[in-house]
């Protein structure tokens, strides 16, 4: 039989049966080689996640409104004990006692484990960025940028936003208005970082609807990160098509490409105005010289020029005003909700707050409401309580060997824990969902810092949260202004919808039906 009369007696039927067959002879042995001879087939955890990444889909897309698998890993653990095998890739470790070894700083070298990472759509900032060096080499002059010796220089940015907060709470006094507050805290927290990381306001202080609205975005961005988990390149696909036929692809993911289009005419802006400067200095990373912008400050620097493109700036941005704002806004929401539930906190909060600063109509300062012991417990509670980072931080050790008690982790494995199990541990902090500030102090009544070693609401290590001191300052100068001026009352706000975290879309959100966290401005204070 000739070559093509073998083709020509093949229908398409047997085609079709053959491509299946293969298929299904490839699953199978995939699966075979998973369960049985794969480096992590040893390790503890349920057949079916160690078989297919499927398992770990049905629970973050398929079950619910997704972003259910951190309870599914929760369950394992109560199984199968602290080390599991969460899927046919990844080892989750729940013990706090290990977390320093994983998260190491310092001269260990640590990749990020790409699916935890990549979901984002931004591969050329810092957080998006795998490896450990070129993730090293961007992330320097940023962290300098953030630093509490730099931002100082702009604590009147801080003030003057939160002065236009207070002028709006006033009014809603008068008018007896009742508003879901997380939108005041998150248009006040995106101005801040946007005058200070962009140069200018982004509007949101003038517009109640902006500011609205971009609570959506940031609700729909969160939204579509369970699905993009799962299936890490096909944000980096979507990003560069037209907003229109993104909203016919998938029309959750609009807002995402939206917010990428704004920052990339900001970081073009940005790139034109330094060249057209004669010379560009190199900025030495002092206060005093602070570049106006976060895209001068990656401008101002030794990095390659590769490394200056306007699509590489626009993903540090993305991740400046999306990641710099909402999780201080769900903080600041949270820890008010807290605080108008449990009197005793938040009249001794008050009391605080009034004997150090008499007239309430003065701005805060920074080094003010940082020395005060009260208020910083406060909001370190507020922080540990929510655990608001739900992702499981996965990385990879690309050449050192990982013990943990009996066992051997490989090179090249990919291996998380979860913030919550640290935060929430009741050995560490007894009573743990409860609202108690006063476990963050001495016996003197200052904040005990020898209490900061299982502190992680920022993370550890390399990929820590390069802006955690300055949200740190917002938090501070933003709830002891509120809560300095004004008495709250909360209006039908209902603890399991609208602030326990009930999904896992790698910052923890709420039910989707929420109706946020309402209150109603009673009266200004004395
Ligand atoms: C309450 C407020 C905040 C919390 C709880 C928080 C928490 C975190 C956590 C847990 C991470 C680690 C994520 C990971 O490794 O996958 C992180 C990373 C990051 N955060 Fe924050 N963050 C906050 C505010 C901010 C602010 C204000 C900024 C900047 C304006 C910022 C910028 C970043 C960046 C750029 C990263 C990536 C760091 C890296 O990969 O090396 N965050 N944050």
């Amino acid at each position: 039989m000739g070559f093509s009369s073998f083709f020509s007696s093949f229908s398409i039927t047997s085609f079709f049966a053959v491509f299946f067959l293969a298929i299904a002879l490839y699953s199978f042995g995939l699966v075979i080689y998973r369960l049985y001879f794969h480096p992590l087939a040893r390790f503890p955890g349920p057949k079916l996640a160690a078989a297919t990444k499927w398992y770990e889909f049905y629970f973050d897309v398929l079950k619910g409104a997704g972003g259910q698998f951190m309870f599914e890993t929760d369950r394992m653990h109560e199984q199968y004990g602290p080390i599991v095998r969460v899927n046919p890739d990844e080892l989750h470790i729940k013990d706090p006692e290990f977390y320093d070894t994983l998260y190491r700083a310092g001269s260990a070298v640590r990749d990020k484990y790409p699916p935890s990472c990549l979901f984002a759509g931004t591969p050329l900032g810092v957080f998006g960025t795998v490896k450990h060096e070129p993730h090293r080499a961007r992330k320097a002059p940023l962290a300098a940028y953030f630093s509490k010796r730099v931002y100082r220089t702009a604590e009147p940015i801080f003030q003057s936003q939160i002065e236009d907060f207070s002028d709006r709470l006033r009014n809603r006094q008068i008018s007896g208005k009742v508003t879901d507050v997380r939108v005041d805290f998150l248009s006040t927290a995106t101005e801040i970082v946007s005058r200070y990381a962009f140069g200018h306001p982004i509007g949101l202080h003038d517009s109640p609807h902006e500011a609205v609205d971009w609570l959506l975005t940031v609700k729909a961005i969160a939204a579509v990160s369970p699905f993009f988990k799962q299936f890490p390149y096909v944000a980096e696909w979507l990003l560069p098509c037209p907003e229109w036929l993104v909203k016919v692809l998938y029309p959750v993911f609009a807002p995402s490409i939206r917010l990428h289009g704004k920052m990339q005419r900001e970081a073009v802006e940005a790139c034109k105005k330094v060249a057209s400067d004669e010379k560009v200095t190199i900025w030495d990373g002092t206060p005093e010289t602070r570049p106006q912008t976060v895209f001068e400050a990656i401008l101002q620097t030794n990095l390659p020029l590769a490394e200056k493109t306007p699509g590489r700036l626009d993903h540090d941005a993305f991740t400046a005003i999306f990641g710099g704002s909402d999780p201080a806004a769900r903080t600041m929401t949270n820890c008010t909700f807290w605080l108008l539930t449990n009197p005793s906190v938040l009249q001794r909060l008050q009391q605080e707050l009034d004997t150090a600063t008499p007239d309430p109509s003065k701005r805060l300062r920074v080094q003010q409401v940082e020395e005060l012991p009260y208020l910083n417990a406060v909001v370190k509670e507020s922080l540990r309580l929510q655990a608001i980072s739900t992702s499981r931080l996965e990385v990879v050790c690309p050449s050192e060997v990982l013990r943990y008690k009996d066992w051997v982790i490989h090179p090249g494995t990919a291996v998380g824990m979860s913030l919550r199990h640290t935060l929430h541990d009741p050995s560490i902090y007894p009573d743990p969902h409860a609202f108690k500030p006063e476990r963050w102090l001495d016996a003197a009544g200052k904040i005990d810092v020898a209490k900061d070693k299982y502190y992680i609401p920022f993370h550890r290590g390399h990929r820590m949260c390069l802006g955690y001191a300055f949200a740190t300052t917002m938090m501070l100068m933003t709830l002891a202004t509120v809560f300095r001026r004004f008495d709250l009352e909360l209006v039908d706000t209902i603890y399991e919808r609208d602030v326990k975290i009930v999904r896992d879309c790698f910052i923890g959100e709420t039910e989707p039906d929420t109706k946020g966290v309402k209150i109603r401005v009673l009266k200004e204070r004395k």
